[in-house]
């Protein structure tokens, strides 16, 4: 069975992730694909649920309210991802709060229980033009959120600078110069109201599609906004499009491989700078002494928890560009 991609839409409050998603439902039928959705939103009550499916009554949703993808809900979303596997189908897409980190989510998406049957496509950051440049100064107190923030801009496949119907031509290129710190390497569009050419994300992603031509998705819409690109178009653009510069690797563990909590760490340490983070069911020790272990390796601290888990051991190495090879290899000699 083909795993389904999955596309994360995050963004900070109001940079017009839900108006980019609920394009990408109007659009998903011209590239042939079925949508599914899960919601995240903060508050008990959701705004965007109810939007959705006023715009989509048959859409296959799933919310989780009431809480940011974190820790604390990460244990909900292999129920809801599920949940929306049951109805088969062609891409989930995943809108995140505006405070979530996307690394997160990802993150999630490696659990045992999903990553048979997930993988990531993209990552999609709005950014609101209006405001981009105003938040490490409105937000200098709190650290935490201007790393999310900054993470948003960091990890993002595609950057959508929105809302550039609100500022000046000066301010654009001064807001380009910013986000361009944080992340050279992706494509990054000026949109009003989220419109762009939906081929940069959804081309590729069908087997039974006849893609829609760029040129006509983009004069059908139009009217309002110049697709523009900065930077490195080709190069990006020309990417398979089922590759998101977040990569997995997972590397199966052979069950009779003598491994030490030491020798996972001093490999983590090796890999940190090109890790943003990292995991697995491993089995420690010798013999009759092995013990099953979830470990996390999150901001270059590794917390080892004892584990139930019975299933083959496996570790999730998460990161930007990985080197797939040279992290296989270097595994496979490490022990
Ligand atoms: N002027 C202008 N308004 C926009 C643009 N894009 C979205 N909006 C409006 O901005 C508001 C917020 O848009 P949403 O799409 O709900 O933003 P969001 O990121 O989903 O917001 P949260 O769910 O709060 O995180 C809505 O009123 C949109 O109509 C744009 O390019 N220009």
């Amino acid at each position: 069975m083909s795993k389904v991609p999955v596309i994360v839409i995050s963004g900070f409050l109001g940079s017009g992730k839900t108006t980019l998603l609920l394009r990408m439902l109007r659009e998903a039928a011209a590239f042939q694909l079925l949508p599914a959705v899960l919601m995240n939103e903060l508050g008990k009550q959701d705004v965007d649920g109810h939007l959705l499916q006023e715009a989509s009554p048959d859409l296959n949703l799933a919310k989780l309210l009431d809480g940011c993808i974190c820790c604390s809900k990460k244990s909900d979303i292999s129920g809801s991802i599920k949940q929306l596997l049951m109805r088969k189908p062609d891409v989930i897409l995943i809108e995140l709060t505006g405070v979530a980190n996307p690394e997160e989510i990802v993150d999630a998406l490696t659990e045992p229980a999903l990553l048979p049957h997930v993988k990531l496509h993209q990552v999609v950051t709005v950014l609101d033009a209006e405001h981009v440049l105003e938040y490490n100064s409105i937000f200098a107190s709190d650290r935490e959120l201007v790393h999310t923030l900054r993470r948003q801009m960091e990890v993002a496949d595609l950057l959508l600078l929105n809302k550039t119907d609100l500022v000046t031509d000066k301010q654009l290129k001064s807001i380009e110069k910013t986000v361009r710190k944080s992340n050279e390497r992706s494509l990054l569009l000026h949109t009003t109201h989220s419109l762009f050419d939906l081929n940069f994300i959804f081309g590729g992603l069908s087997s039974r599609q006849q893609q829609p031509s760029s040129s006509l998705v983009f004069n059908k819409n139009m009217g309002l906004q110049a697709v523009k690109t900065i930077k490195e178009p080709n190069k990006t653009a020309e990417r398979p499009a089922s590759f998101s510069r977040i990569q997995t690797l997972a590397i199966p563990i052979e069950d009779d491989r003598l491994i030490t909590k030491r020798s996972v760490e001093l490999y983590l340490a090796k890999w940190r700078k090109t890790l943003l983070r990292a995991k697995g069911y491993l089995r420690i020790g010798n013999g009759d002494k092995r013990e099953a272990y979830l470990m996390q390796f999150a901001g270059n601290r590794t917390h080892w928890q004892p584990t139930a888990f019975q299933g083959t051991p496996y570790l999730i190495l998460i990161g930007l560009d990985l080197d797939r090879h040279s992290l296989e290899d270097d595994w496979n000699n490490y022990q």
